[in-house]
């Protein structure tokens, strides 16, 4: 056994732990141990757990792992959060803007005064049907519009449309989304890996701003709210889908620690 540094992010709720790995010592193909850390009663508890790695030429190396300990596609509050993290360790070289690789690509990435402005892959293919729509941010999200986000039962709807025949045999995250103005939404998740509803999921609002996009096409910028506070998503429409999408907002420190593996 030996005792690892751990340290306690969150991203409007989204919450994470991660681990400097760039000495390697972590093993990311143990999933009972990382769904272990991410267990609210007996680890240190989080949606997700993140490594940080080193990279041969931009500033680090991203790896995801959502709470049921399986190496996942992107995050994108983690991906805000690591970044922060990134700066907070005096491991960019230049903290106002850098660059680091995840598993759906290079992002950059600016931070100032706890708020990160990331960058997200470009969107293109993109299925518009009757009632959702769905697309992949660097995570795949099935997104549908209804009056009242207040007014759905997001952990059983979200369960039978990730696990619908639809989706397998990946599944999908789900999110449930309303106007609240022209070019503001509120957005509730059910995110696959965890199996649960998330305060906050980055790639989902991405998702759902693009989404609310279609329906709004005169608006680039949407403001959106989560159960754990304030997002924005900016996006520049290309001939089939989207480019220089970024994902706005705050990330958090919240504790260190040390733990037994
Ligand atoms: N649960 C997602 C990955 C994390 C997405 C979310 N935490 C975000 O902020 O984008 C999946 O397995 O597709």
């Amino acid at each position: 056994m030996s005792m690892i540094d751990f340290y306690k992010y969150q991203g409007t709720g989204n919450d994470f732990v991660i681990i400097d790995n760039r000495n390697n010592q972590f093993n990311g193909d143990d999933v009972s141990l990382i769904n272990h850390l991410c267990d609210r009663h007996f680890g240190i508890g989080g949606d997700g757990l993140m490594l940080l790695e080193s990279h041969p030429e931009l500033d680090f190396t991203m790896r995801y792992f959502n709470s049921d300990g399986r190496e996942a596609s992107m995050c994108g509050n983690g991906g805000r959060c690591i970044a922060a993290f990134a700066v907070h360790m005096n491991v960019v070289k230049s903290p106002e803007s850098f660059s680091f690789m995840a598993v759906d690509g290079e992002h950059h990435a600016t931070y100032n005064d706890g708020i990160v402005n990331l960058k997200m892959i470009s969107v293109n293919d993109i299925k518009k049907a009757d009632n959702y729509t769905f697309m992949n941010t660097g995570s795949p999200h099935h997104v549908c519009f209804i009056n009242d986000v207040d007014d759905v039962n997001v952990v059983q709807e979200g369960k039978e449309i990730r696990y619908s025949e639809l989706y397998a045999p990946d599944g999908t995250n789900v999110n449930f989304v309303q106007f609240d103005s022209e070019n503001q939404i509120k957005v509730r998740t059910y995110e696959r890996g965890v199996e649960d509803e998330t305060f906050a999921c980055g790639t989902g609002v991405v998702a759902s701003a693009i989404s609310a996009h279609l329906l709004k096409p005169e608006y680039t910028h949407f403001k959106v709210d989560v159960l754990g506070g304030k997002l924005e998503v900016t996006m520049k429409p290309n001939e089939i889908g989207f480019d220089d999408v970024w994902l706005k907002g705050p990330a958090t420190f919240v504790f260190k620690g040390k733990i037994e593996i």
